[in-house]
């Protein structure tokens, strides 16, 4: 029976790097299964350690699961380049928008999250096993996006919030995984919420996947992300009436430097 397994184990050792060669779709299944593992193993090893650092749900929990996460580029071979980390030095809260590709975007997000930052994300990760426990001991934000009407209760809730958490607040306003090298759409909750609590909005833009990762085509290789964080937009004096004014400007402004980022000519 031993022998048996032995001989199996050996055999799949010897195949796996002929099927990787001879199957990227082996090559990107195995690289993206290890990457969901990494969530899983780690968030049920980060959780307990946050419960004893911090006693429960709280945004310093971020800090442990910031040190984490940073680690998880060194196995695919990704590299980050940033720029204008000094504009998250503002006073106080903030608001900070970013596109969004990817789950591969949770290394981004933590490699340059600012200090007292949580995250809006959608309700159903609260399930995703130990991943969905370390986030929501992290201070995530959950919204269900199926409802516009509570979703807008959550914001307008953050909105009052924030400013006595004195927490920064991320979101990815085109509300969905986008890995076209273009952005959606923006959802305007985002920037509500800003000129709700007259915070700024601090943009940060992440170079396009697609030159190392494309799901359709089963390509998950190393590469490098260029990541610039944009001088803050500032929201004192507006109402509501400007939100869609303010969305359209964060949105032209961050598509045209993801285009430059990823060195696509602009429209
Ligand atoms: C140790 C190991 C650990 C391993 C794991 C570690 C993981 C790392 C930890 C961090 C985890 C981070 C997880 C991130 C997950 C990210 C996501 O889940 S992305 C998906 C969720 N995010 C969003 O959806 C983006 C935010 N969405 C919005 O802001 C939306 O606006 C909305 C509030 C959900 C409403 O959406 P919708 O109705 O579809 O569209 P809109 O056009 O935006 O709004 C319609 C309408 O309503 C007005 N409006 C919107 N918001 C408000 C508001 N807050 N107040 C008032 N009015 C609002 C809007 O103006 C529109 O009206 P109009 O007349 O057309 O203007
Ligand atoms: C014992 C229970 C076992 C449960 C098994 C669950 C295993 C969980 C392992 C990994 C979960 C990975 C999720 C990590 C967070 C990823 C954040 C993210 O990028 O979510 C996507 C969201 O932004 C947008 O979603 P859509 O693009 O709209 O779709």
């Amino acid at each position: 029976m031993e022998l048996g397994w032995l001989l199996w184990g050996a055999a799949v050792l010897l195949l796996l790097p002929v099927l990787m060669e001879l199957s990227p779709a082996v090559n990107f299944a195995l690289r993206i299964g290890f990457y969901y593992l990494l969530f899983f193993v780690c968030s049920a090893l980060t959780a307990p350690v946050c419960l004893l650092v911090n006693g429960g749900r709280t945004v310093k929990n971020m800090r442990i699961i910031k040190t984490v996460v940073k680690t998880f580029k060194y196995f695919f071979g990704l590299r980050f380049e940033v720029k204008g980390l000094e504009n998250f030095e503002v006073e106080g809260p903030a608001i900070i928008v970013s596109n969004h590709q990817s789950i591969l975007d949770m290394m981004g997000l933590m490699e340059v999250l600012p200090d007292n930052c949580v995250q809006v994300g959608k309700k159903e990760l609260m399930y995703a096993g130990t991943v969905g426990l370390i986030i929501y001991l992290g201070g995530v934000i959950f919204i269900n996006r199926k409802s516009t009407s509570s979703a807008k209760m959550v914001m307008a809730e953050v909105a009052k919030t924030m400013a006595t958490d004195n927490v920064k607040v991320w979101v990815y306003p085109e509300g969905t995984r986008n890995c076209t090298g273009d952005l959606l759409p923006f959802k305007k909750g985002a920037f509500h919420v800003a000129v709700q609590a007259q915070v700024p909005v601090i943009p940060v833009v992440y170079s396009s996947f697609t030159t190392f990762y494309n799901p359709k085509k089963n390509l998950f290789t190393s590469g490098k992300i260029k990541v610039e964080v944009l001088p803050p937009i500032e929201t004192k004096g507006l109402t509501s009436d400007d939100v869609s004014e303010l969305t359209d400007r964060c949105y032209r402004t961050m598509r045209a430097t993801l285009f430059r980022l990823s060195g696509r000519p602009g429209e």
